[in-house]
């Protein structure tokens, strides 16, 4: 798939590589969900999977913030989840209304990993995914880049021996510290998954791939070096391989490790070209932890866009002043998704915003901010 037609805002794709930029591109986590009307109107009564394994419908609601907020988001992120790699290794996961993602069957004992599908055929089994992607880039004719995305291992096992979301994290806390090895047995079989899927992405059209650790807080810093980052990592050292085997060109890549602020040094270091902050970093402690090695991205606290809109802005000046005015090796975004119950006329306050703040030169920020 290269016949894909031109860009006309490569901002997120330039702030990614490290070039400087005009203004700090944006998008937001979540962007496409369950706080849009247009998004329960396109749903209507289909299973949350079967608009996934729908091409025509993921596409339409990925574009529906786009549209919304025209010539204010700079990145449509496809309509998807994290949870359609555990479903192509065989486990079935169904989505609850009101209650999140549910797994019938999670992996409970080592003997469970037998359950899995070996050698997975990721074109056949996510080849709906795929197809979304390509009819997306095309639909999106240029206006913005398209990203793509996976989970991380670490918050994919979490999830298959859990079986959906969890408070105490005790089945998957049993398998870390009574079967270790068995815990790294199914890493490896996740991430061998992971960089096939990612590179199908890439081919089918996805232009940046983010990995998202939304669990990695749930592990202390060493365990993290142990059950988190060689997996990341290996993700970010095979995958320019498997895309440039295949015959494109490798795409810069995002890692959102959230709650494992402890870990940040290592990630900048971890092959990834951008790191994603959750709210618990300060912007201008992040910004010398990574001292130009990475381009950051975040990390606005979700919640305030339930605050007024004088509190956006001044959570806005904040965010940007942080990051140095964000002309360089920065990418707006909260520091996780957006929550259903936010007004979306505050979504797009934040948006212009951001835009107006991102737009300023760096002397003309509020002083006390800087
Ligand atoms: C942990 C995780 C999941 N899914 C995802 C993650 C990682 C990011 C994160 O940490 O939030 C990733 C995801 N899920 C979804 C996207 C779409 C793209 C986008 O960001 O706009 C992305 C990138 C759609 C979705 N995924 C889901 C919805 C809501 C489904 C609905 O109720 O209609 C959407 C729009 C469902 C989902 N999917 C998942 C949960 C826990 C839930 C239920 C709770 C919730 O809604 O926040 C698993």
């Amino acid at each position: 798939m290269t016949d894909f037609p031109p860009m006309q805002n490569d901002l997120l794709l330039r702030a990614a590589r490290g070039e400087p930029v005009e203004r700090p591109p944006m998008w937001v986590m979540r962007q496409a969900g369950r706080y849009l009307p247009e998004y329960h109107e396109a749903k209507g009564k289909n299973d949350f999977f079967a608009c996934c394994r729908n091409p025509q419908l993921a596409c339409t609601i990925t574009l529906q913030p786009v549209l919304r907020y025209k010539n204010l988001l700079d990145a449509a992120i496809i309509f998807s989840d994290i949870l359609v790699v555990p479903q192509a290794m065989g486990m079935t996961v169904e989505m609850i209304e009101h209650k999140g993602p549910s797994f019938p069957n999670p992996l409970r004992k080592p003997e469970d990993l037998e359950k899995l599908s070996t050698n997975v055929d990721v074109k056949k089994e996510l080849g709906y995914v795929f197809d979304a992607i390509s009819l997306t880039r095309r639909e999106l004719n240029g206006m913005v880049p398209l990203i793509g995305f996976s989970g991380a291992p670490w918050t994919l096992m979490s999830y298959m021996i859990e079986g959906g979301g969890s408070k105490m994290f005790i089945h998957v806390k049993t398998w870390v510290f009574k079967y270790p090895e068995e815990s790294k047995r199914l890493l490896q079989m996740i991430t061998d998954v992971v960089v096939e899927y990612c590179a199908e992405q890439v081919v089918a059209g996805a232009q940046l791939i983010q990995i998202f650790d939304s669990w990695a807080g749930e592990l202390s810093p060493s365990d993290f070096k142990i059950f988190s980052l060689p997996y990341l990592r290996q993700i970010s050292n095979r995958l320019p391989e498997v895309i440039k085997s295949k015959g494109f060109e490798p795409v810069p890549m995002t890692v959102f490790a959230k709650g494992a602020w402890y870990a940040l040094d290592d990630l900048c270091d971890s092959g990834y070209n951008v790191v994603g902050l959750d709210w618990l970093h300060d912007p201008a402690e992040a910004i010398k932890i990574a001292n130009g090695r990475v381009t950051l991205q975040g990390n606005m606290d979700p919640g305030a866009l339930y605050g007024t809109r004088e509190t956006i802005t001044s959570e806005v000046e904040r965010m940007i002043s942080g990051f140095g005015g964000g002309k360089q090796k920065y990418i707006v975004n909260l520091g996780h998704g957006i929550t259903p119950l936010v007004d979306p006329e505050d979504m797009r306050w934040f948006l212009e915003e951001v835009k107006r703040v991102g737009s300023l030169e760096e002397k003309s920020l509020p002083a006390t901010l800087i």
